[in-house]
């Protein structure tokens, strides 16, 4: 049963690319729920299933099998019409681990904030440039920034225009893709604490994709761990972490080299430059 506090119900999501010798399963049956307020992980290794499975909850990627509601609305059939696919974007939005998966190159910030406000909000034109100016003080990026374009930018500035982006829309999702993976720790960390004052403002809730184990018990509450499309083990992410009841949650856990998500707070000391 979903109840209203459902951000996600997956049941049996199942993905098979390709046909006969070629056939490969890359999710199997996986089944789960997000609530709201309680932001969900899903590890595993490299070409485990997180971004398949990531996909088929935004309606991106149709599954063999099984269904996903997202926010009461079905994820599993294609949206045709465009209006079917505002609504969905409304639901959803993905930042990606690069951030040009989103953002033109050469279009200024603040055109990329207007284009996407102009198709998704119904305000006149002093309210969107209003918006626009909110949208950029939230993320953190200052009136020059606003005006050059992503490819002007450094990699963090690029990530907070990629999340001003998905905010522009006000999901009632945001998919994070690995979307810190590519930064310096530093810059990670920044923006890891933008994600969580973003959240207190705004109420959205994350689906964060991640290899990243210290990110993951920095953001989310409950985690998913995928292993060869399969889910081996879920629950809250804290006592998952630290008390791994399958073997390869363990072997992902103990691969890191300094165990350093167990430290709380760790991400946010490296931001303030008080971390050895
Ligand atoms: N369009 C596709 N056609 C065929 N195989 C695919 C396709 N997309 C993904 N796969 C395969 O499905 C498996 C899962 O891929 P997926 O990208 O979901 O993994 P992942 O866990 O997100 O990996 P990574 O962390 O490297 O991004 C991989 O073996 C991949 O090669």
């Amino acid at each position: 049963m979903v109840h209203d506090d459902t951000v996600i119900s997956a049941n049996g999501l199942r993905k098979v690319f390709g046909r006969g010798r070629s056939e490969h399963v890359a999710v199997h049956g996986a089944s789960f729920t997000m609530t709201r307020g309680r932001n969900l992980g899903i590890v595993g290794e490299s070409g485990s299933g997180k971004s398949t499975l990531a996909r088929m909850i935004m309606g991106l990627e149709r599954p063999t099998a099984g269904d996903v509601v997202v926010c009461g609305s079905d994820m599993t059939r294609p949206a045709h019409s465009r209006s079917a696919r505002r609504e969905r974007a409304k639901l959803t939005q993905m930042v990606y681990q690069d951030p040009f998966g989103s953002l033109d190159p050469r279009q200024p910030v603040e055109s990329v904030l207007r284009e996407v406000l102009s198709i998704h909000d119904s305000g006149d034109r002093s309210a969107r440039e209003l918006r626009i100016a909110e949208l950029c003080d939230l993320v953190g990026l200052t009136v020059a920034q606003r005006s050059r374009s992503p490819r002007d930018l450094s990699g963090g500035q690029r990530q907070r225009v990629a999340i001003a982006r998905a905010l522009a829309v006000e999901p009632r999702l945001i998919v994070l893709d690995e979307a810190v993976a590519a930064l310096d720790i530093s810059i990670q960390a920044q923006i890891l604490n933008l994600l969580t004052d973003v959240q207190d403002a705004t109420g959205t809730d994350y689906l964060l994709i991640s290899h990243d184990l210290a990110v993951v018990s920095h953001l989310t509450q409950d985690v998913i761990v995928l292993r060869q499309g399969e889910i081996v083990e879920q629950g809250e992410t804290r006592v998952v972490l630290e008390e791994p009841q399958h073997r390869y949650t363990r072997v992902l856990r103990d691969s890191i080299p300094s165990q350093r998500w167990r430290e709380p707070g760790v991400l946010e000391r490296i931001a303030l430059g008080s971390d050895g």
